[in-house]
């Protein structure tokens, strides 16, 4: 028996220099991302960034980078498909080689995920497949782990389910809560995001089942 899919995602090839940042909060991945792109041997450059909402500081790096914006609220809409088939559109006109989710806290649906599918890179806060959804850092405290960290992926339509690009650890200190250590996890995600987003658009990114390959 085959397996149809409905849309075959399009892989990130060599050169994939255009970079749409996705975001919903404070932005410190985004200006990581940022003090990569003026190095034109990073190979990538962000082209525009689009939120959930407004009035969060992500935005404000943006515009003082002098970057172009547009934020796309679910509020605005009847329902989360009209939502979707929006900030398809809005990051379409960008014309993205690779979608980048900094921090962004709201899930894809079919539209997004089949025009973008296999080119959207995602930063989560925990060691997946631990902790996935939108708290992670929340919920690796509370189950007492003593070591966390951040994952780079590759979006699916699961929740936090697509393929790992690479991971990082993190040590859980006694005393912390969950700024402290959120804190800490963004120190070094900052970096792997940088890294390896900078590798896909140098060397291309594909996927292969459970597996994302880079070069
Ligand atoms: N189809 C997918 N979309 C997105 C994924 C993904 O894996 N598949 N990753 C996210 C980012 N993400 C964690 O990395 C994530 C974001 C938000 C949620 C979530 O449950 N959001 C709720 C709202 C929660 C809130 O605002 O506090 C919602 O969307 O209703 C889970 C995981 C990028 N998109
Ligand atoms: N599930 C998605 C999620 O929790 N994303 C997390 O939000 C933070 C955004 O920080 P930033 O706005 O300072 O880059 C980051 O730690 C990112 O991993």
């Amino acid at each position: 028996m085959t397996h149809e899919t409905p849309h075959r995602p399009t892989p990130a090839t060599r050169d994939s220099g255009r970079l749409v940042v996705l975001v919903s909060g404070t932005g410190s991945n985004l200006a990581a991302l940022l003090a990569a792109h003026d190095d034109p041997a990073y190979g990538a450059r962000v082209v525009a960034v689009v939120a959930d909402r407004s009035g969060i500081r992500a935005l404000d790096i943006a515009r003082e980078a002098g970057i172009p914006t547009a934020v796309v609220s679910l509020k605005d809409f009847d329902d989360r498909a009209s939502w979707d088939a929006a900030v398809t559109e809005t990051v379409g006109v960008f014309s993205p080689d690779l979608v980048v989710c900094a921090g962004f806290m709201k899930l894809f649906g079919a539209t997004f995920l089949g025009r973008f599918g296999g080119r959207i890179v995602n930063t989560h806060p925990a060691l997946l497949p631990s902790f996935p959804g939108a708290h992670g850092v929340r919920d690796a405290l509370a189950h007492g782990v003593k070591v966390t960290g951040c994952t780079v992926m590759v979006v699916d339509d699961g929740v936090d389910t697509g393929p790992i690009l690479a991971q990082a650890a993190v040590a859980v200190e006694p005393g912390d809560d969950e700024a402290t250590l959120h804190e800490r996890i963004k120190a070094v995600e900052q970096g792997l995001l940088v890294e390896w987003v900078g590798r896909i658009a140098r060397e291309g990114l594909r996927v292969e089942g459970r597996h994302a390959i880079v070069g």
